[in-house]
């Protein structure tokens, strides 16, 4: 398998995106996610931009890391101050990093428009920049930067730029699509002419994703002979983000056999992944490839059936391989296949033909025509599979609930909720007050229920979504779909209610989560919970 080497720059490229900085503290640790997914070069950050990157760098010299190696990143020297005596060429050299790469100028329109040097000029500059900087022992890359449009407009001039690099000793040649807009086909034919003209010097791709190409960019700059692919975790990067590497490395590695991060760091690519945006403050994106939650979500019923009849149908690799799952998800779009597959967890003697199949599809069909959405609610769902299987039994009676809020003049608005129940024989009578009425009625609930069943102080919600259903046509009195999560510390689980009183909604969903709690229990199951159904 060839050896691609993959270049992270998620901490410089990626921190240049809108809504991104990390702290030091998080900085570090992404150098050790990346290290541990196996990446043969971190750029770390401009030592010369700022005190938290140059405090970087002097932490970064005290952690020993198993696959990558730091990289510095700065400019060419400033026109007019002697390489020696740039400063941000001294803090480069002085971060400490064994590598350093160099951005310069490949484009004339640059040269003269924004560096205002004589284009030979900045021919020295580059030369006198990678020369100085090699004359440190460093390993060199020279990022040619705004290549495609600088070889596009001034083919002549563009590879002088990378000329005066190699000249100067640089290890290896950066080819970048700083804006971004470059086509595929230009990226082919533009890789395999510098590959041809620079021999044996070796190339390194960069892509920005400006016109939404910059991962087949990178591939297609590889299978022109590119062995460096650089790129940033989940494609952070400024205006439209960088070539994402998370798409990049199982691409080229699981496709098309090319050695880039060890197999066993591949499955860990979504939980790096996660990881970095949980630190980045941003959402994920469900469905981004291979590491988005969706990647690998079958909703259709004739998908799901071929799924489950061999995975290779609808799925181009196996999740676990880069760490994601399977998702089959219960709808009204689903056929028998899934019924069939989640009865036979509980009943696995039931036949595919069997009757109560049809009634419990029949049942999905209906309520979620009434509103309700089993995606995303699986635990509901499971309730009543075992309903219908006549293996429910309810938890508990309730008798009233009555839920009072109020909004006082001069203090807080607040709720209170009081509730009475029936276990077997047993009535319980409690009230309590919470941060609004659905609030107010969970705390009862619960505080009714710890008498009986003690297990339930474990848990507690973590999410209660909202949805009003064609509002536009009942307006306040439109149907109200409530999703729950609720959690008992180790796994989560998710329940549905709809109805037209958003309390009625939210009691339904909370009576499943509670009961599916304890019937869950009674199951001994808590391990596989998280896996059911969805
Ligand atoms: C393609 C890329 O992504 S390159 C990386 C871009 N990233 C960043 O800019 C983030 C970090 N940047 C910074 O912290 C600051 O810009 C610094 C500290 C590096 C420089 O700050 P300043 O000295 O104030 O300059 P400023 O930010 O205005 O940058 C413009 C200067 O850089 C010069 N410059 C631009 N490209 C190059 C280059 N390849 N080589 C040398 N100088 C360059 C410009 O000519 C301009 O100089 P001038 O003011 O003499 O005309
Ligand atoms: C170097 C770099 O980030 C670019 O040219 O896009």
């Amino acid at each position: 398998m060839a050896k691609i080497d993959v270049y992270d720059t998620t901490l410089r490229d990626g921190t240049q995106g809108e809504g991104i900085s990390f702290s030091l503290a998080d900085k570090i640790k992404i150098v050790k996610l990346l290290d541990e997914l196996g990446v043969s070069y971190i750029e770390a950050g401009i030592p010369a931009s700022n005190p938290k990157d140059a405090e970087l760098f002097a932490c970064l010299a005290e952690i020993k890391l198993k696959h990558a190696k730091i990289a510095a990143f700065g400019s060419t020297h400033r026109i007019g101050v002697p390489v020696e005596q740039d400063s941000a060429v001294k803090a480069l050299i002085d971060a400490g990093a064994p590598v350093v790469t160099i951005f310069g100028k490949a484009w004339d329109l640059h040269v003269k428009e924004v560096f205002h040097a004589r284009l030979s000029e900045n021919l020295d500059i580059i030369r006198e920049t990678v020369c100085y900087v090699k004359s440190f022992g460093k390993e060199v890359i020279f990022d040619a930067e705004h290549f495609f449009d600088g070889y596009k407009q001034n083919r002549e001039y563009a590879l002088s730029s990378l000329n005066a690099a190699k000249s100067a000793g640089a290890d290896i040649i950066c080819l970048c699509d700083t804006n971004g807009a470059a086509f595929p086909d230009e990226i082919s034919s533009i890789v395999a002419e510098v590959k041809a003209y620079l021999g044996g010097t070796k190339l390194a791709i960069h892509c920005h994703n400006d016109v939404g190409v910059a991962v087949s960019n990178t591939l297609l700059g590889v299978f022109a002979g590119a062995e460096q692919v650089q790129g940033t975790m989940n494609g952070f990067g400024e205006r439209c983000g960088n070539a994402n590497l998370c798409t990049i490395i199982p691409n080229l590695q699981l496709k098309r056999g090319y050695d880039l991060v060890p197999k066993e760091s591949l499955k860990k690519l979504k939980s790096i992944s996660r990881h970095i945006y949980e630190l980045a403050n941003i959402v994920p994106d469900e469905r981004k490839p291979y590491v988005g939650g969706m990647a690998f979500a079958h909703k259709g019923g004739m998908h799901i059936d071929a799924v489950l009849k061999n995975p290779v149908t609808f799925e181009h690799i196996s999740p676990e391989n880069v760490g994601n799952e399977r998702k089959l998800l219960m709808s009204e779009m689903s056929g028998r296949a899934l019924v069939y597959d989640i009865i036979r967890k509980f009943e696995p003697d039931t036949k595919k033909d069997a009757p109560v199949i049809s009634e419990i599809l029949d049942e999905i069909k209906r309520l979620e025509n009434e509103g309700y959405q089993f995606e995303g609610a699986e635990s509901s769902f499971e309730l009543m599979v075992l309903k219908k299987l006549g293996f429910y039994k309810p938890q508990f009676q309730l008798e009233q609930f009555q839920v009072i809020a109020a909004a006082p003049a001069k203090s807080q608005y607040t709720a209170t909720a009081m509730i009475k129940i029936c276990v077997g024989d047993t009535a319980e009578i409690t009230a309590a007050e919470g941060e609004g009425p659905v609030n107010a009625l969970d705390k009862a609930l619960r505080k009714a229920l710890y008498r009986f069943y003690p297990e339930l102080k474990n848990t507690r919600l973590i999410d209660f979504k909202v949805r009003v259903l064609d509002g536009s046509k009942t307006g306040t009195a439109a149907l109200t779909r409530v999703l729950m999560e609720s959690t008992d510390g180790r796994t989560n689980w998710s329940t549905v209610g709809v109805s037209e009183d958003i309390l009625e909604a939210s009691w339904r969903a909370l009576v499943d989560s509670v009961d599916y709690y304890m019937l869950d229990i009674k199951r001994n199951k808590h391990t596989e919970r998280s896996k059911a159904t969805c």
